[in-house]
């Protein structure tokens, strides 16, 4: 696939590593006592190749699809609800535009496969590669050709920020029924059985569970066979998911840093990373999500997420809610005094 064979996501510059450490272990603070935050300044500064590392222009992508296999109930919510959430999220009313105006973060969403026709609207990116996908339970979600196009989408969505100034964007996502792609791409792409992948999603009943997950193991049945991650995505993925592939990898290969939502946004992210796994270093995972799989999928990366706060939302919202400590990070790095400037005594 053209779009893969052109992929090239530059390698981290190591050449500031052993000054970055300095500089944070000069901050008038015991060694190592901001944790996190200090590992987070670190990444960036890296990212960026500065000692004066900066988020710019900040935006949240929200990735929006259908999914055949909706039809088959394996949501607590009906397939309605993917374009009556994209309607709210341009009303300014969805729990991310809350987040993301309370953080001054940019939105802008993308209709990558919704079954419905939106009106103009200046957030709104109309990138529509079909009206949902098929349902994978009976033949593959989509062709070769319009997962390139789904990729080239997300791609492009990003190249586009970029010009606006942005170096740092959050990859969230809404479409009914992407808990069961995002299950059957982490079994896939992981090598895990289905029962450590499949979760309640939107809050299925005890019944309802049991269903999806007879469902998705009838779907691995069917196809035994699939290796690349580019043949798993067609499978299995939606329109939404894909092209939030091609934003990751186009993302990192521009240098800009990658925030990874919840269980649905780190599904993309893991195959994108196996496509390059160059783009690891480029990634923040800003929270772990309740939806169980995540955490699997999560340690299977050895990421580290920011936050755990319950949230099995989407939309980006984890992405939103860790952005001021990712902030405060760059402001100790950046701000705070050394033991020379501040006449403090250092470790004996
Ligand atoms: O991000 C998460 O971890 C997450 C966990 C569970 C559900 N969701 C959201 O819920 C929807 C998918 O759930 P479902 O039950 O319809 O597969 C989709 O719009 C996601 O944004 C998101
Ligand atoms: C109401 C609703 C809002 C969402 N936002 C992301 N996924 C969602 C799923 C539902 C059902």
């Amino acid at each position: 696939m053209e779009f893969i064979r052109r992929l090239r996501v530059p390698p981290i510059d190591d050449t500031l590593d052993a000054a970055l450490h300095q500089k944070i272990d000069q901050k008038t603070k015991p060694l190592g006592a901001l944790g996190q935050l200090e590992r987070l300044a670190f990444q960036v500064a890296r990212i960026q190749g500065s000692m004066t590392p900066t988020l710019k222009n900040p935006y949240i992508l929200v990735f929006a699809g259908d999914h055949g296999v909706a039809k088959s109930g394996v949501s607590a919510y009906p397939q309605d609800v993917t374009w009556q959430m994209v309607h709210n999220f341009l009303q300014g009313g969805a729990a991310i535009n809350v987040f993301a105006r309370q953080h001054n973060i940019s939105m802008r969403v993308i209709d990558a496969g919704v079954n419905h026709e939106f009106e103009d609207h200046p957030q709104l990116v109309k990138g529509k590669i079909g009206p949902g996908t098929a349902n994978f339970l009976e033949q593959p979600a989509m062709s070769e050709e319009l997962c390139e196009k789904a990729l080239r989408l997300g791609a492009a969505q990003v190249d586009a920020i970029a010009e606006e100034g942005c170096n740092v964007l959050g990859f969230g996502e809404m479409g009914i029924g992407n808990t069961s792609s995002a299950s059957m791409l982490m079994s896939y792409l992981l090598d895990v059985p289905l029962e450590h992948c499949v979760g309640r999603g939107t809050g299925l009943s005890d019944e309802q569970f049991e269903h999806k997950v007879k469902l998705l193991q009838q779907a691995a049945e069917k196809y035994p066979n699939l290796k690349s991650p580019i043949d798993i995505l067609q499978t299995f993925a939606g329109f939404e998911i894909v092209a939030m592939v091609g934003g990751i990898l186009r993302a990192a290969q521009n240098r800009m840093l990658v925030l990874i939502d919840g269980f649905i946004a780190t599904a993309a992210y893991l195959a994108a990373y196996k496509l390059a796994p160059a783009i690891g270093e480029y990634a923040i995972f800003c929270h772990r999500s309740m939806e169980q799989g995540h955490q699997h999928m999560l340690e299977a990366l050895k990421a580290d997420p920011i936050l755990k706060m319950d949230l099995r939302l989407g939309e980006g919202t984890g992405c939103a809610l860790a952005y001021p400590l990712l902030q405060s990070s760059l402001n100790f790095f950046n701000e705070m005094a050394s033991f020379a400037d501040a006449g403090v005594s250092e470790k004996s």
